[in-house]
């Protein structure tokens, strides 16, 4: 799997940004190797498991110029680096409780030229500002998630979609939105991509 998966689902991206996503294999695998970011076996799959999947949520809401969206327990970086090379004219701002991660972060953005990205190592319930969107995957479940960020959006909105949560989750959640008793519209991932990888995958989107 090469960075062409995502020109295939993204064939308008310009020669800065085919650079930034080709040049995330050699990022991701020089880092991973030192911090253990993204399961030694799952890095060969760095395009589609990763990137693409953190791409979905440009199927669902095409950030505006000038929009502030909010990555909450980004990791290793996604879904906020991938999107933040997608909408260079969006600003990104990534958070992790854990330190080290914001480290690699912070040096695949310097060396990806992405002006766009700040991260901070704080935990979502630290951070005082508002956002358009919040973006997350495989932080926690959504009742738990929801009293972290709840007061954190900006009221007006100026995109076709209304300001709110873009959740990137997997597998049977039924159980998970009942218990969290939010309006929530599930979007499968089969609508936009063809690989395996995403059958029982979702944008889960709350707006707010
Ligand atoms: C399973 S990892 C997922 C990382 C990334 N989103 C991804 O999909 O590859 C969950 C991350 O959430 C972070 N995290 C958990 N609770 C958090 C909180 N309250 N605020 C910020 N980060 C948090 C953890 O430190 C961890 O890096």
């Amino acid at each position: 799997m090469t960075s062409e998966l995502i020109l295939h689902y993204f064939p308008d991206l310009t020669q800065k940004q085919k650079d930034q996503f080709a040049g995330l294999d050699d990022l991701y695998r020089f880092w991973n190797s030192r911090i253990n970011l993204i399961s030694r076996k799952d890095i060969d799959m760095l395009y589609l498991h990763h990137i693409l999947h953190s791409l979905a949520i440009a199927k669902v809401v095409s950030f505006l110029p000038g929009e502030k969206i909010l990555d909450v327990g980004t990791g290793g970086g996604f879904p906020g680096i991938p999107l933040a090379i997608l909408f260079p004219d969006t600003h990104f701002h990534l958070v992790d409780s854990i330190g080290k991660k914001v480290k690699v972060v912070n040096e695949v953005a310097l060396a990806s030229d992405l002006k766009n990205l700040v991260s901070t190592h704080a935990r979502a319930e630290q951070i005082n500002d508002k956002f358009n969107f919040v973006v997350s995957r495989a932080v926690t479940r959504l009742s738990e998630f929801y009293p972290w960020i709840k007061g954190k959006f900006l009221k007006d909105s100026v995109n076709d979609i209304q300001n709110g949560i873009l959740y990137l989750k997997g597998g049977d959640l039924t159980d998970e939105i009942k218990e969290s008793k939010l309006d929530v519209t599930l979007i499968p991932l089969t609508n936009y991509f063809k690989e395996d990888y995403f059958e029982t995958k979702y944008v889960v989107y709350i707006p707010q």
